[in-house]
């Protein structure tokens, strides 16, 4: 499998009052193969979220490099960097950020329609794909108003998926859902993956990363401990089977 994204030695500090400066991220080396299903756990504060942000180009590291796709993303300027992430990246938020004045299809068509030369009409059909791949058919010309937490996910996963990009990145896309709502969008994103797309998603909860195949623990801004585990199959796996092994693991590694 090829690398999507390489990052060496990266240090992400953020300069306090005072004088005072806050060393996040310390000398992170991390490879992420193409169509992999990665999780990032670890304590409050540990730097999960400051990670996926440095490694997708939302955030620009201290030192060290994050190469995409042979893009070394510190040498990019900012449209560049953003074309990146328009066109490569999708991007899965608890606080999903939907435009309220839209409707379900508007927000879910949106990031095709700011890229140039799109043909409105394939994007429309791309979007109701992907709205009854999620469930979400009905919802097609709803106000965002009119959703509920679960089905505005759905809405989200259907705008990261809109450009076809390469990667995922999640962080707590099932933050505030309940168990079934969890459930299905875990479902979902590993469809997605087992479809070759990458996903990474940063998470508290183990149900979730007992899901991907491979799971990165950070402590203090250092990523400590990987545990890999094979592709997740709901006919073949047992969830719990795999939740307890994280969660001894985590224990294992000072959690
Ligand atoms: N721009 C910033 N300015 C100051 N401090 C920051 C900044 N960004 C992150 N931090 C701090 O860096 C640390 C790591 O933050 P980060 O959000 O990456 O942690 P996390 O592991 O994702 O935490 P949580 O699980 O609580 O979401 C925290 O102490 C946070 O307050």
């Amino acid at each position: 499998m090829t690398n999507i994204i390489e990052a060496s030695n990266i240090n992400k500090k953020v300069e306090l009052d005072k004088g005072h400066e806050l060393h996040i991220l310390k000398d992170v080396n991390l490879v992420i193969k193409k169509g992999e299903f990665v999780s990032v756990m670890g304590p409050s504060g540990s730097g999960k979220s400051t990670l996926l942000y440095n490694l997708s180009g939302m955030d620009r590291v201290s030192s060290g490099s994050v190469v995409f796709q042979g893009h070394e993303l510190g040498s990019l300027k900012e449209d560049e960097l953003a074309k990146i992430r328009l066109k490569y990246m999708g991007f899965i938020f608890q606080d999903i950020n939907l435009l309220k004045n839209l409707s379900v299809i508007d927000n879910v068509m949106f990031p095709a329609l700011v890229s140039k030369g799109v043909v409105k009409n394939k994007v429309l059909q791309k979007a109701r794909k992907l709205l009854q791949m999620t469930g979400i058919d009905k919802l097609e010309n709803h106000q965002i108003t009119q959703a509920s937490g679960g089905q505005l996910q759905r809405v989200g996963i259907c705008r990261a998926l809109i450009n076809n990009p390469d990667i995922i990145f999640g962080d707590e896309p099932t933050g505030a859902l309940d168990s079934k709502s969890t459930e299905d969008i875990l479902s979902i994103l590993g469809e997605i993956s087992s479809t070759g797309t990458t996903v990474m998603l940063v998470t508290h909860d183990v149900k979730v990363a007992a899901k991907t195949e491979r799971v990165l623990f950070m402590k203090d801004g250092n990523l400590v401990a990987e545990k890999k585990m094979k592709k997740f199959d709901h006919l073949q796996d047992d969830s719990k089977e795999r939740e307890e092994s994280i969660m001894k693991w985590m224990v294992k590694n000072g959690f």
